[in-house]
C-alpha cells in the first residue's frame, strides 16, 4: 500500500485522521418518544411533549434503536457493553429545547471494535484494519431556519430525539483514500444490517473529520474537528485541505489550535466555527430520568441471530463458491442493492437454464456489473419497472443457450427496458436469433473464402492472423447473427 506524504519546506509530514460517524438508526419512531422520523415531512409535525421538552415529560428508550446499535456493534466484531448508561450533555442552543442532549460518555453500549478497509478498490484483497474506539447512541438537536423570514429565525423539531449512532474510529487512518474507504464500507455494513439507511445526502449519516499532523514516528500533533461532512468525497477534501494548512502553519512557525471546524464546499476548504470547549465544559452527569441499560442474553442472542451475512463474508463466498474474480465479487458486495440485484438475477438465470449458479456465475457478474448498466445509460426511454429479474434472467438464458450473441442480448434489453416485452417473443419476432444452422452458415462461409481466395492462400501460407478477419466477414454478412461457436469451427475445417 503507497505511504501518503505531503511534502513541506522542512521535509515529509504524515496525516492522522480519526472519524466521528454519526448514523441515524433506523427506526419508525425517536429513542425517547413514540413520534414519528420520516424525512422531509413538513416542520414540526413530528414532535412529542418529550420532544419539544414540556416539563414533567419522562424519556422512555426504544428497544428497536438499542437492537439496531446492538446488531451494528456486533458486525464490527465490537465488545457490546451489557450494562450502559446515558448522560446528559449540557449547552445552549436553540435547536435543543431541553438544554442538554442525552448521550453516552462514560458507559457507551458498545466499545472496541474494527473494520477491515479496502483503500483501492481495484484491489479488494489488500485491506487495513481500522479501529473503532466506540459506538454510542444519542438524540439528534433540531434544524434552524434561517431562510424562512428576513429577520427571524424558525425552529424545526422534527429532527428532535432521533436516534443517533456515534461511531467514533481511532486515529488510525493515514490517507484521504483510507479514510473514504473506512466511510464507504461503514456505510455498506450499516446498510447491510439495516440499522442506517446510509443516506448521506438526507444527512442519515454524517461524519466528524479530525484531523493532524506530524513527521513521520513522532507523537500526535494537534487535531482540528471538522463537522457535519456529508459526502465520501468531501471527506477527503477536507483532510487534503486540512493536513496542508497544518502543515503551512506550522512551518511558519505558528501552532494548530484544536478547534472545530466548517467546511466549504464551493471552495473545498474549511474554517474556523469555534474553539474547541473541552469536555467537562459539557457537564456530563447521568441522566436521572433514566436507569441504566442491562441487556440479557436472550436480548444478544436475537441481535446475533438476525444479522445478515455481512460483506466480507459475503465476498469470499462469492469468490470461492461462485468462482467470481476478486475485482467483481468486491463490486458486487459493495452495496446492499448491487448484491440483491445479482443474487435474484442469478437465481432466476440458474432456474431458467437448468444450470447450476456457477456455471452461469461471471456471466450474470458481466451483465449486471457492466452490460446491463451500459444499455441502460444509453437508453434514453427505459422505464425503470420494465427491468425485472425475470426480464434479465430470461435474456441472459437465451445467451447461455447460444440462441442469441452479445449484440443481440444487448439489443433486445433495449426493447425489454423501453416496452417490457418478453425476451423469448423479442428475440422471435424482431428476427434477434442467431442461425445455428450449420447449412446456411457453410453456404455463407463458401462464399466468404470464394470472394477472398488471395487471403486464403495467405493463411495457408501461415499468416495465422487471418482468422479473425474470416469471422469477422462471416459474420458481417450473416449480420451479426452467426452462432460464433460454429462459424469458428466450420472455417477451422474448411481453411484445413
Ligand atoms: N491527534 C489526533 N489526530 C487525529 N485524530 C485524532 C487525534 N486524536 C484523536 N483523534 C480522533 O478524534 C476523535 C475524537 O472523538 P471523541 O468522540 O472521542 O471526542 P470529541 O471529538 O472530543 O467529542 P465530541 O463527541 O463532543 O465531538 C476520534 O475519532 C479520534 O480517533
Ligand atoms: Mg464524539
Ligand atoms: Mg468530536
Amino acid at each position: 500500500m503507497s505511504t501518503y506524504r505531503i511534502q513541506g519546506a522542512t521535509g515529509e509530514w504524515e496525516v492522522v485522521i480519526g472519524l466521528e460517524v454519526h448514523a441515524q438508526v433506523t427506526s419508525k419512531a425517536k429513542l425517547f418518544s413514540g413520534a414519528a422520523t420520516a424525512f422531509g415531512a413538513e416542520p414540526n409535525t413530528q414532535v412529542s411533549l418529550v420532544d419539544a421538552a414540556m416539563p414533567g415529560m419522562l424519556p422512555v428508550p426504544n428497544r428497536e434503536c438499542i437492537r439496531q446499535a446492538v446488531r451494528t456493534g456486533m458486525a464490527i466484531d465490537a465488545q457490546i457493553n451489557k450494562w450502559s448508561r446515558f448522560d446528559r450533555k449540557n449547552y445552549f442552543y436553540a435547536d435543543l429545547p431541553q438544554g442538554y442532549q442525552i448521550s453516552q460518555l462514560y458507559h457507551p453500549l458498545v466499545g472496541e471494535g474494527h473494520l477491515d478497509v479496502s483503500p483501492d478498490e481495484k484491489n479488494p484483497e489488500a485491506t487495513k484494519r481500522i479501529g473503532v474506539e466506540r459506538i454510542h447512541v444519542e438524540q439528534d438537536a433540531g434544524k434552524l431556519m434561517h431562510d424562512q423570514h428576513p429577520t427571524m429565525s424558525y425552529v424545526d423539531l422534527n429532527r428532535s430525539g432521533v436516534a443517533l449512532m456515534e461511531i467514533v474510529s481511532k486515529p488510525d487512518m493515514r490517507s484521504p483514500a483510507e479514510a473514504g474507504a473506512y466511510v464507504r464500507k461503514l456505510r455498506s455494513i450499516l446498510r447491510y444490517v439495516g440499522s442506517c439507511d446510509g443516506n448521506m445526502e438526507e444527512g442519515s449519516m454524517r461524519a466528524d473529520v479530525n484531523v493532524s499532523v506530524r513527521k513521520p514516528g513522532d507523537e500526535f500533533g494537534t487535531r482540528t474537528e471538522t463537522k457535519n461532512v456529508n459526502s465520501v468525497r468531501f471527506v477527503m477534501q477536507v483532510i487534503e485541505y486540512e493536513a496542508n494548512r497544518q502543515v503551512d502553519v506550522i512551518e511558519s512557525g505558528g501552532t494548530v489550535d484544536q478547534e472545530t471546524r466548517l467546511f466549504d464546499p464551493d471552495t473545498g476548504t474549511t474554517r474556523t466555527m469555534r474553539s474547541k470547549e473541552d469536555a467537562h465544559d459539557y457537564r456530563y452527569f447521568p441522566d436521572p430520568d433514566l436507569l441504566p441499560l442491562e441487556l440479557d442474553d436472550a436480548f444478544l442472542h436475537d441481535c446475533r441471530e438476525s444479522l445478515p451475512e455481512l460483506p466480507d463474508a459475503k465476498r469470499h463466498r462469492y469468490e470461492n463458491e461462485l468462482g467470481l474474480s476478486a475485482y467483481n465479487a468486491g463490486q458486487l458486495t459493495a452495496d446492499v442493492d448491487v448484491y440483491q440485484r445479482y443474487e435474484a438475477i442469478l437465481g432466476a438465470t440458474a432456474d431458467k437454464t437448468g444450470k447450476p449458479e456457477k456455471d452461469v456465475a461471471t456471466q450474470v457478474a458481466n451483465w449486471v456489473l457492466s452490460v446491463a448498466p451500459g444499455v441502460k445509460n444509453a437508453t434514453e426511454d427505459a422505464d425503470e419497472a420494465n427491468d425485472t429479474t425475470v426480464a434479465n434472467a430470461g435474456i441472459i438464458a437465451l445467451q447461455a443457450a447460444g440462441t442469441v450473441g452479445g449484440g443481440q442480448a444487448k439489443e433486445i434489453y433495449e426493447i425489454v427496458l423501453k416496452t417490457g416485452r418478453e425476451p423469448d417473443e423479442i428475440a422471435e419476432t424482431e428476427g434477434l436469433k442467431q442461425t445455428s444452422d450449420t447449412g446456411a452458415i457453410e453456404a455463407v462461409i463458401d462464399e466468404v473464402l470464394a470472394n477472398n481466395a488471395d487471403k486464403v492462400e495467405e493463411y495457408r501460407g501461415g499468416k495465422d492472423k487471418l482468422f479473425g478477419f474470416f469471422v469477422g466477414q462471416t459474420m458481417k454478412a450473416m449480420k451479426g447473427k452467426g452462432n460464433p461457436a460454429i462459424v469458428n469451427e466450420i472455417l477451422k475445417t474448411k481453411l484445413g
